[in-house]
C-alpha cells in the first residue's frame, strides 16, 4: 500500500491520541511473565513485534518465527536456551537473517547453553537445545547491541546462582539496559550495575505482580516532529505517559525544546505545543548513542525546518531494520537535501527547498515511513509500503489522520 499524503494542516483541540504500551517494556515483561506466570501486564503494546513475542512464548511448536522483531529474536534466544528438555529452531524475516547475533550466542554458550547456526554462522536461524546453564559469569562485547545484554539479564534471576555480566568496551543504548534492570527490580529481583559489571541475583520472592506499561515514547516522536513543523500554538496530546519514564526515548521532551516544542504533563497525558520559531541558522548537534530509534525522526524534523544538524553515536543504525543511515541519505536527498553520512553519523545541510510529490521508499522499516510522514505539513509526498508501520505502531496512519493530515491510497 502506497499512501499519498497531501499538504495539510493540523486541527487543534482533538481528544488525546492513545498510543499503546512501549514495545520494549512489553517484550521484556512478556518474557518475565513466561518465567513468572503470576505477572499480569496492562497496556501491552499492540505492535507486531509484541504480537510475535507473545505468540512465540505461548506456542507449543518447535519452529519459532519472530519475523522482523529484533527484541523477540534476542530475548527468546536466551529464554529457549534455558528451557530444559525442549529443542527449537528460531528464525525471522530475510532482514533478521542479516542482523548479527553471534555476540549473544557466544555469551550463552559460554554460560553452558547449546545453540548452533542453521545457515550462516553468526546469524539467525538458530537451533537451540534447552538445558540447565552451568556457569554464571560471562564477558560480553557491549558496543553492538544492548539487546544481547538485556537478553542475558532477563533470564539471570532464574539461574541457580544468578548472573555476573562484565561489559567489554563502549556500551551502546544504555537506557535499554537500565530499563531491563528497573523492570527486574519492580518484580523483586535484586540487581547492581557498577562501572562495567552487572549482577543479577536469583529471585527470592515476587514483589509486584501487576505491571502497567507506559506508552511508547519512540512512537510519540512522530507527533513531536509534527508539532515542530507546525504553526505556533498548535497543540496535540498523547496518552499514557509517566514523568519518571523507564524509556530512554523520553529524552525527546528535552531535545524538542530546541525545535520550539514544549511538553506539559496533565495527569497521564502529555501535551505537546509549538511555542516558538526556530532560527534558520542553528546547527543542531546531538549524540544519539542512548536513543538510536529517534535519529530518523530528528533528521527529518531538521530537514522540514530547513535547519542543519550533525547527529552522532549512530553506529547501530546500520544493523537495524535496514541500514538506516543509507536509507535516510537516499530519501532525504530525493526531497532536495544534502546529506553526508559516515559509519556512525549523519550531517544535514540547511536547505529551505522541499521537492513536491516525491515517493519515499521505506525499506521494510517502520521508522522510515513514520519519520517522513510529518513532512506532509510542508509538501505533498507519497509513502511507499506504508503498512510497515505495524512493526511498532499499527494505528499510526489513523492516528495521523485524526490530527488533520490528509491521506489516501
Ligand atoms: O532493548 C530494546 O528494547 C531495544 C534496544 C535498542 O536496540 P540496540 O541496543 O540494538 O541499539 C533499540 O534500537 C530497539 O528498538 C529496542
Ligand atoms: C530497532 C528497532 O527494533 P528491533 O531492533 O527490536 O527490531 C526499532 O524498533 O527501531
Amino acid at each position: 500500500m502506497n499512501l499519498k499524503l497531501q499538504k495539510s494542516g493540523i486541527k487543534n483541540q482533538q481528544s488525546p491520541i492513545n498510543i499503546t504500551g512501549s514495545k520494549s517494556e512489553s517484550n521484556r515483561l512478556l518474557l518475565l511473565q513466561a518465567l513468572y506466570p503470576e505477572i499480569q501486564i496492562h497496556n501491552l503494546s499492540n505492535s507486531d513485534d509484541t504480537v510475535f513475542m507473545a505468540k512465540a512464548l505461548s506456542s507449543e511448536s518447535n519452529a519459532i518465527d519472530v519475523h522482523h522483531a529484533g527484541t523477540a529474536m534476542r530475548f527468546l534466544t536466551a529464554y529457549f536456551a534455558v528451557q530444559e528438555n525442549r529443542t527449537i529452531t528460531i528464525t525471522g524475516s530475510e532482514r533478521m537473517k542479516e542482523r548479527p547475533i553471534q555476540i549473544l550466542v557466544d555469551a550463552l554458550n559460554q554460560l553452558g547453553a547449546n545453540i548452533s547456526y542453521l545457515e550462516s554462522p553468526g546469524f539467525p536461524p538458530l537451533k537451540i537445545k534447552g538445558q540447565k546453564l552451568t556457569n554464571n559469569q560471562v564477558i560480553i562485547k557491549a558496543g553492538v547491541s544492548s539487546q544481547y545484554i538485556s537478553a542475558l539479564l532477563l533470564i539471570g534471576s532464574k539461574l541457580e546462582n544468578g548472573l555476573y555480566v562484565t561489559l567489554d568496551g563502549e556500551i551502546t543504548s544504555i537506557p535499554y539496559i537500565k530499563m531491563t534492570l528497573q523492570l527486574l527490580n519492580q518484580i523483586g529481583v535484586e540487581t547492581s550495575f557498577e562501572k562495567n559489571v552487572i549482577q543479577i541475583k536469583p529471585l527470592k520472592e515476587l514483589k509486584e505482580t501487576e505491571l502497567t506499561v507506559e506508552s511508547d515514547w519512540s512512537s510519540a516522536s512522530y507527533f513531536y516532529s509534527l508539532i515542530a513543523l507546525s504553526d505556533n500554538q498548535t497543540e496535540i496530546s498523547l496518552t499514557s505517559y509517566k514523568m519518571d519514564s523507564l524509556q530512554g526515548d523520553s529524552v525527546l521532551a528535552e531535545i524538542y525544546k530546541q525545535f520550539g516544542v514544549s511538553t506539559a504533563f496533565q495527569g497521564n497525558s502529555i501535551s505537546l505545543k509549538k511555542i516558538s520559531k526556530v532560527n534558520a541558522s542553528v546547527n543542531i548537534k546531538l549524540d544519539l548513542v542512548n536513543a538510536p530509534d529517534i535519529a530518523q525522526t530528528i533528521a527529518v524534523t531538521c530537514f522540514g525546518l530547513g535547519i542543519a544538524c550533525h547527529l552522532t553515536g549512530l553506529h547501530t543504525l546500520k544493523i537495524k531494520e535496514t541500514d538506516r543511515l543509507v536509507a535516510l541519505k537516499r530519501e532525504l536527498e530525493k526531497l532536495g537535501a544534502t546529506v553526508i553520512i559516515s559509519k556512525d553519523s549523519l550531517q544535514l545541510k540547511a536547505t529551505s527547498m522541499i521537492k513536491k510529490d516525491i515517493a519515499i521508499d521505506t525499506y521494510k522499516d517502520h521508522r522510515m515511513a513514520m519519520a517522513f510522514a510529518p513532512l506532509a505539513l510542508k509538501t505533498n509526498l507519497i509513502i511507499n509500503e506504508a503498512e510497515v508501520v505495524s512493526k511498532s505502531y499499527p494505528s499510526f496512519w489513523s492516528d495521523l489522520k485524526a490530527t488533520g493530515i490528509r491521506l489516501s491510497e
